[in-house]
């Protein structure tokens, strides 16, 4: 348990919870509801306790996700239920499509967030940049790996190139293939460290995950399955424990990531356009004509490329969209809840 991340934190928010019919656990994996837990006495299947099921209703961010440490209750049917989850000291969530756009967490308590692009086709550095600040908004430390090196003639170019638009954090080059990089990648997986992967689909991840844990793990975990349009999609979302060391956990394959309302993991993904701003003439600069404007100034002598600053303001106003929505939608709510209480009284 130890070396999978669990220490005096979490054994203190377990104590209150601590029964003869109760165990802590860290979840492997969630299927349809059904999570795989990794306890003291091996891997367990456990549905939802009560208490779970009635916190998640209210907000999809509770529910149980890969690297949870959990709270598993026996009971006398041999059933096996989840009664908490013990309080996440990292988490990554993207927005979920769907119309309410709440939180889906794809991972929990990892101490790495590493994003994960392949060099085979020239890196997506938009790509990188919405997940990075993803990564950012989890609170663990954002990572960004480049695999596939074996591909590209010129990696340490592409390396610099990346460096350049993640500032403040590492970015290093990687070949599961000829094993390039894999030592300076193996303290984020030491023991009691979690690393947590994001990235597309096909990015990688997988292999690296094998690379690092040794055998291949992934595809006896991975389940493949069709979904209802046809589409073949990874349902594994998993945490592997590494052989004398820590964790990895592979999230699915992401096709688009929406960044969560409130996200401050933008402002530190975009450190450097922030800190130039903030040396425009005019506090309220917007950037466009005003004299003394950093930002062009940077512009115009190459400092700030016009692909960033543009990648930049997309996602500002997509962050600005998504507080408009939600405002919205708060506003929606409130007006059918006076409604109900009008017709109460009524
Ligand atoms: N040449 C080379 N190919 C690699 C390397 N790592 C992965 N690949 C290839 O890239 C493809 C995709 O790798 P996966 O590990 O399956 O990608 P993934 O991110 O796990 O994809 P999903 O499972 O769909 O999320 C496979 O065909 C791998 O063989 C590498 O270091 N070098
Ligand atoms: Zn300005």
């Amino acid at each position: 348990m130890r070396a999978l991340g669990w220490d005096d934190h979490f054994a203190a928010a377990y104590a209150p919870f601590d029964r003869i019919d109760a165990r802590p656990g860290r979840v492997l994996r969630v299927d349809r509801g059904v999570c795989t837990v990794l306890t003291t006495q091996g891997a367990d299947r456990a549905s939802l306790g009560g208490g779970v099921m009635a916190q998640a209703a209210a907000d999809s961010v509770q529910l149980p996700c890969t690297g949870d440490w959990v709270v598993v209750r026996d009971w006398p049917d041999r059933r096996t239920t989840i009664e908490a989850v013990l309080p996440r000291r990292t988490q990554i969530v993207r927005r979920t499509a769907d119309k309410d756009a709440s939180g889906q967490v794809l991972a929990a308590n990892m101490d790495t967030a590493a994003v994960i692009e392949p060099l085979d086709s020239g890196p997506d550095l938009g790509r990188i940049e919405r997940l990075l600040a993803l990564a950012w908004d989890s609170e663990a430390e954002p990572m960004v790996v480049l695999t596939k090196a074996d591909v590209t003639r010129y990696p340490d170019a592409i390396v610099d190139q990346v460096r350049e638009i993640a500032p403040g954090v590492v970015v290093l080059a990687v070949s599961a293939d000829t094993g390039a990089g894999l030592d300076e990648l193996r303290p984020q997986v030491a023991e009691g460290r979690t690393m947590a992967l994001l990235g597309r689909s096909g990015a990688g991840k997988s292999t690296l995950v094998n690379a690092l844990a040794g055998t291949t793990v992934m595809t006896t975990q991975a389940v493949r399955r069709v979904d209802g349009k046809g589409r073949h999609t990874t349902t594994h979302r998993a945490l592997i424990p590494v052989p004398g060391g820590g964790a990895i956990i592979d999230t699915p394959g992401l096709r688009g990531v929406g960044l969560l309302d409130g996200s401050e993991g933008l402002v530190a993904a975009f450190s450097d356009v922030d800190e130039l701003a903030l040396r425009c003439k005019f506090a309220d600069c917007s950037h466009t004509t005003e004299p003394g404007c950093a930002v062009q100034a940077a512009l115009d002598d190459g400092e700030l490329t016009g692909r960033r600053w543009a990648s930049w303001l997309r996602l500002q106003r997509e962050l600005a969209h998504e507080s408009k929505r939600k405002a919205v939608r708060l506003r929606e709510e409130q007006r059918a809840a006076r409604q109900r209480a009008r017709e109460r009284h009524a």
